[in-house]
């Protein structure tokens, strides 16, 4: 378990290309990395299977081709260590955890949300990162059959009553806004609680 006890748990999620990375780097620069941390469930989980395959998690971390190639062997890999054990990947996340507010970059499947709303019932907050396929698309994403039509891309479509929806098409220019006015505030707030 984490050594501190959080006060803002934001559990993210959205499709391939949403800009789920790019929405949490932002976020994390408005509230300063003394407050705030970014965990990835998928950090843990690259490792272990770069280090079973012989593969450079260097890159798999990446947002390049490599981390494309290995995808649909890797989500499946990843599918049966959580059929073992569902909170294998999100106790390894929050492990070094120290700050305040925690960003879980990733979440994917409704047993990653059940894991955080049982540990952490009073903390959790679920936020969904919108694009349009359109604007998906201009990010470089094509629609892959067995990736985009599996768990790992729809587990949350439905299912998931969300605390906060942050459209960011296009170039985001109405981000900062949607931002400042629903989650960063929340955020700050808590920060001050005792
Ligand atoms: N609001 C934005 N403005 C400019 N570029 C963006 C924006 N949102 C996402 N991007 C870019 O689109 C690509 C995909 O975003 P990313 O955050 O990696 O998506 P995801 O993590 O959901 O797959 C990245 O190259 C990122 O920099
Ligand atoms: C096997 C994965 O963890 C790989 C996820 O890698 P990223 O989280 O880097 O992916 P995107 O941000 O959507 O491009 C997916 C899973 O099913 O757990």
């Amino acid at each position: 378990m984490a050594t501190v006890e959080p006060k803002l748990i934001l559990l993210f999620s959205g499709k391939r290309k949403s800009g789920k990375d790019y929405v949490t780097d932002l976020i994390h620069k408005r509230l300063g990395t003394d407050v705030c941390c970014i965990l990835r469930l998928s950090g843990p989980l690259k490792q272990q299977y770069a280090q079973d395959h012989g593969l450079d998690f260097e890159e798999l971390l990446g947002a390049g081709e490599y981390k494309e190639k290995y995808r649909a062997d890797m989500i499946q890999w990843g599918e049966k260590q959580r059929e073992k054990d569902p909170g294998f990947f999100c106790r390894v996340a929050i492990k070094a955890a120290q700050q305040p507010i925690w960003i879980v970059s990733d979440t994917r499947r409704l047993s990653d949300l059940q894991w955080f709303w049982r540990e952490y019932p009073s903390q959790s907050r679920c936020v969904r990162v919108e694009a349009s396929e359109e604007t998906r698309r201009e990010r470089g994403w094509e629609f892959t059959t067995g990736i985009d039509d599996a768990e790992s891309e729809c587990g949350l479509d439905q299912g998931v009553d969300f605390d906060w929806i942050i459209k960011n098409e296009g170039d985001g220019s109405q981000l900062e806004e949607q931002l400042a006015t629903g989650l960063l505030s929340i955020a700050k707030e808590k920060v001050k609680e005792d």
